[in-house]
């Protein structure tokens, strides 16, 4: 399905809109990366998007659904996940205890909670390996990768994800996105990215939107944005 967000206007108080009649498409099984300049809106989109912000005007469709003001609960059960830039783990719970958090939103259902618990181990056996430790010693790669894994616990169609390499050295970064590659060309998930890393974030990427103040400045195939854009991008960035 696809995510449409149209001429959207959002922002933390009733009359500023950080976000000014922006329009983004995440389309089905592609990888959408949305960069600009910091405090350009980014982290403000994906907060619209999930419901933590209510939009000031404008639509979020997800397929024929309207996502407006939709709760958590909600969102998961339409196939959707997203990992925060920060507070996506519980640092002083071990790794064990945040695989069973991340169940929560499905705790009534326990053959559904133990099924996602296996299908993580699963995919991810260091998380069973560090079962015991806590979460907070791992490192800033391991911790980036193990909020992917967790988020992918309900099973997600569209991956939503804000800046999932800051802080990372280009090594661990570079899996990272070898990870998100592959959720998308392996396991056919869409997979929508805010990111500040011109270079790595958009090399990466199926389609490219720039934003400048809160609103559309650029957007293309990747192959539009290496022939056309990529040199004028770091002018207009920094
Ligand atoms: N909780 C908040 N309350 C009020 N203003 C906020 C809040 N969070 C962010 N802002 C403001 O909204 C604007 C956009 O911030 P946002 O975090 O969306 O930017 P960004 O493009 O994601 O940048 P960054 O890469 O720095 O995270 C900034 O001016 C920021 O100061």
């Amino acid at each position: 399905m696809q995510l449409e967000v149209t001429d959207l206007h959002a922002g933390y108080s009733r009359d500023i809109d950080i976000l000014r009649g922006l329009n983004v498409t995440a389309r089905p099984e592609m990888l959408t990366t949305i960069i600009g300049a910091n405090g350009v809106g980014k982290s403000t989109l994906l907060k619209t998007i999930v419901g933590q912000l209510r939009p000031h005007t404008g639509e979020i469709r997800y397929g024929d659904r309207d996502l407006t003001g939709i709760t958590t609960r909600e969102l998961i059960e339409t196939g959707i996940a997203y990992v925060p830039q920060k507070h996506a783990i519980f640092p002083d719970m071990t790794v064990a205890e945040n695989v069973a958090m991340a169940t929560w939103a499905f705790r009534r259902d326990k053959p559904r909670a133990r099924a996602a618990i296996e299908r993580a181990y699963e995919r991810a056996p260091y998380l069973k390996e560090f079962a015991a430790r806590r979460a907070g010693l791992m490192s800033g790669g391991q911790q980036r990768l193990m909020q992917l894994e967790l988020a992918l616990m309900s099973d997600p169609d569209l991956l939503l994800i804000d800046e999932p390499t800051v802080g990372l050295d280009p090594k661990r970064a570079g899996q990272i996105y070898a990870h998100l590659r592959r959720l998308v060309s392996e396991e056919k998930r869409t997979v929508l990215m805010v990111d500040q890393n011109v270079i790595a974030g958009t090399d990466v990427a199926d389609y490219i939107y720039v934003l400048e103040l809160g609103a559309n400045k650029l957007e293309g195939t990747k192959a539009v944005f290496d022939t056309e854009y990529r040199d004028a991008i770091a002018d207009w960035l920094f």
